[in-house]
């Protein structure tokens, strides 16, 4: 086993939807390179879903280097790879169909590059038993093994840079740089008192009855949403078009739209954020180390097969705070019930959510970070 390994890395990745696939991939692939010192080449098929989160990235480019990041457009390219052109490591992630043409070259290089298939997060208990498994190619000498992100130490772990936890921890210590950061989306500094939330979720998230909820009630609530999410039920809202700048006011409620920002800028409108509405998979994980209360929308699967996952995962979270399964199954059409009274008891929790979410972030930080770990499960399959 060999430290220096790898020193090459290639990651495919294939925009299934919306962006959490390539959001996921960038984030590997910084990483893997920041932090590391390997030479990634990012193969993605969508550049312009990845624009939306990085704007540095050119549509046009076939190839093209991100901040050390070789980048290549992912076009159908088969039977111009040799062996050479392999890397030490080889990440398809979810299970995409990697070029033939490619494969063959991956059987031929010497040594073989250790090749793994990077699964999607569950806190479903089957993971453990998966995770790491070797899968075998039926024609050629080649194993594919399986990486799972997850919650425990039987499993990948989560995502998660070098320093995160403590840049987090000293922008939320720092009102100024907060008021600051949301300034730029108009926040005005009156607002900075008011519940501030991000909303982010599915288009058929129950969004129009917790506006009337949040309208209605006691608390002043500022509700910050990029643009395109839930559009229909924020333009019924503010009565205009949801394009950045817009906003509305109703009761207790105030509605922003703001722009679709870049990643890094995401985080902070998480951090910035007493409670942050997240969905899929990338922006449920950096809810989780922004250490606030967050609910989750989850990415809908065939045959409500997502219920099942959404309640592995609080049943490990939601630990003694029954307001957020009921809230959450309730956003997440698992469960009927008056969202007045799910929020009313979602908002006098939020105290005991907050400690919730300082306590689980540092079970996390126990299980060691993905790339770390992903790294240290390759070396060990290394020859
Ligand atoms: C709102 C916002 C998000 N983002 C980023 C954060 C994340 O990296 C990404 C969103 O990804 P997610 O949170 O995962 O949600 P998502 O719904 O966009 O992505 C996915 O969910 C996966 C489970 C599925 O496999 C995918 O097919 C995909 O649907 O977009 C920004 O960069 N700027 C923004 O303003």
């Amino acid at each position: 086993m060999s430290p220096d390994f790898p020193r090459t890395l290639a990651i495919f990745c294939k925009v299934v939807d919306n962006y959490g696939d390539i959001g996921i991939c960038w984030r590997l692939a910084r990483q893997f390179h920041a932090e590391h010192g390997i030479a990634v080449t990012l193969w993605v098929d969508d550049l312009a879903s990845f624009r939306r989160i990085w704007p540095q990235v050119d549509t046009a480019a076939e190839l093209q280097n991100i901040d050390g990041v070789t980048v290549r457009h992912w076009a159908g390219q088969d039977g111009q790879f040799g062996p050479a052109d392999i890397p030490d490591l080889v990440i398809e992630f979810f299970g995409v169909d990697i070029p033939p043409g490619y494969i063959e070259a991956m059987a031929q290089r010497e040594p073989r590059p250790v090749w793994i298939n990077y699964e999607g997060l569950s806190a479903e208990e089957w993971v453990e038993g998966c995770h790491r498994l070797p899968s075998m190619h039926p024609r050629l000498k080649l194993i594919k093994h399986f990486f799972f992100p997850g919650f425990n130490e039987k499993t990948g772990g989560l995502l998660r840079e070098r320093g995160l936890v403590e840049d987090c921890a000293r922008f939320q210590e720092d009102a100024a740089a907060m008021a600051a950061f949301l300034g730029r989306f108009g926040v005005r500094e009156e607002e900075m008192a008011a519940l501030k939330v991000s909303l982010f979720c599915y288009p058929h998230a129950p969004v129009s009855e917790l506006f009337d909820v949040w309208a209605q009630g006691a608390m002043k609530v500022s509700c910050l949403v990029p643009e395109g999410v839930a559009r229909e039920k924020v333009e019924a809202f503010i009565g205009a078009r949801a394009q950045a700048g817009a906003a509305a006011t109703r009761g207790a409620l105030t509605v922003r739209v703001i722009p679709f920002m870049p990643q890094t800028d995401y985080d902070r409108l998480l951090w910035a954020c007493d409670v942050n509405f997240v969905r899929g998979e990338d922006s449920w994980v950096r809810a989780q180390w922004a250490a606030r209360p967050f609910v989750w929308h989850i990415y809908p699967q065939d045959e409500n097969l997502h219920h099942v996952k959404l309640r592995a995962f609080l049943q490990k979270y939601a630990v003694g705070a029954q307001s957020l399964v009921d809230f959450s199954l309730r956003w997440n059409d698992a469960r009927e019930g008056q969202m007045e009274g799910l929020w009313t008891s979602l908002q006098a929790e939020l105290p005991g959510l907050t400690r919730r979410a300082r306590e689980w972030e540092a079970q996390m930080l126990a299980n060691g970070d993905l790339v770390s770990n992903l790294l240290d499960f390759a070396r060990s399959l290394s020859t």
